[in-house]
């Protein structure tokens, strides 16, 4: 397993592919070249951010401008800050390093830009302990929700979203310092389309009511990890942005982190201080299906990613999925399944 952990990307493996191998398989997987500024390539290598790029294709349309944005995924490790150091002092070394990354992203011109959860901490929830890491809430117009804030490009606080689904299980302990979320699925209108922010990715229905309030781009900022969740990583966001004909923007955590103190996982193993790994791994799909190479599962990365958001209609008009997806027999189904005295239907041999 150790030696798993280091892999570092299937892109990285696709990239020793013969030149025009490679050239085929970018065309297969639709995705382009981009040019961003010298400055921000020379920022990401001063400060050892991995930099991936990609522009998605779009067919020009007779009455509608293109409505080019670019998505800068920012994903990081908290090393070489232990966990165990004072609590004013990480967050401060965190909130430098996201000042580096926020500006490498701008000098590439991205327009909106995610951190993955919890950033500006460590994913301490596995330990179940109070001390100290109670004392890294702050408010954000919040404390006892795990909440993103939207911040628009002048400063200006746009709103929050609360993490509806809050994980109970193995590592991840969150519901012991978070309720769950209780402001619905907003979607926040920008001049760079409309943006929405879904946590919780295991849950399709989760995703399907930001499409339905008219997002345009999801972002799922996370912190996963661990064996059980990384088959699922690639999958997930991906789908998402094909059933609900929005670009995903899926973004990890890297890295695994070393606690002071032992704690279980409820899985037999005895007890240790180290968290799940984070397998990085962030990407971009489109309402296509089509999607971007992804960040190593490693290292710190920023991937940028330009997409012309009139591909959601141009996807809708294809598939029609909306005109055909039948939400009121979901709707009773859903309603009756929320009841004690559900029965599901299931049919037996008689
Ligand atoms: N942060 C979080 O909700 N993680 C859930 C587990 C996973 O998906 O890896």
């Amino acid at each position: 397993m150790s030696d798993f952990k280091e892999f570092e990307s299937v892109d990285n493996v696709l990239k020793q592919l013969p030149p025009e191998d490679y050239d085929k398989l970018k065309k297969s997987r639709v995705w382009n070249e981009i040019q961003v500024s010298d400055e921000c390539r020379e920022l990401a290598s001063k400060y050892n951010i991995e930099l991936v790029t990609c522009g998605f294709n779009c067919r020009e349309e007779q009455l509608r401008s293109p409505k080019i944005v670019r998505v800068g995924l920012f994903q990081h490790k908290l090393v070489p800050f232990p966990t165990s150091t004072p609590v004013q002092e990480l967050k401060y070394a965190l909130f430098k390093f996201a000042n580096k990354a926020i500006r490498t992203a701008a000098r590439g011109g991205v327009n909106i830009f995610c951190f993955p959860e919890t950033w500006n901490m460590p994913y301490a929830f596995c330990t179940r302990e109070k001390v100290p890491w109670c004392e890294y809430a702050e408010s954000a117009h919040d404390t006892i929700w795990n909440t993103a804030v939207v911040i628009d490009n002048h400063g200006d606080y746009l709103g929050k979203h609360r993490k509806n689904h809050i994980p109970r299980g193995s590592n991840f302990n969150e519901s012991l310092y978070y309720s769950e979320g209780n402001i619905g699925h907003p979607v926040f209108e920008t001049e760079f389309g409309r943006i929405a922010v879904c946590y919780g990715r295991h849950y399709p229905v989760n995703w399907l009511v930001f499409g339905l309030n008219g997002a345009d781009i999801v972002f799922s900022p996370s912190a996963a990890g661990g064996e059980a969740s990384e088959p699922l990583w690639a999958i997930e966001a991906r789908n998402a942005a094909i059933a609900n004909n929005y670009f995903t923007c899926a973004v990890n955590r890297v890295g695994t982190e070393i606690f002071v103190n032992d704690f279980t996982s409820g899985d037999g193993r005895p007890p240790h201080r180290e968290s799940e790994y984070f397998y990085g791994s962030s990407y971009v799909t489109a309402p296509n299906g089509t999607r971007s190479p992804g960040l190593s599962r490693t290292k710190n990365g920023l991937l940028i990613a330009e997409i012309d958001l009139n591909l959601c209609r141009q996807v809708k008009d294809h598939w029609g999925l909306q005109l055909s997806q039948r939400l009121e027999i979901y709707a009773d189904l859903l309603s009756r399944a929320t009841k004690p005295d559900f029965v599901p239907q299931l049919i037996r041999k008689k």
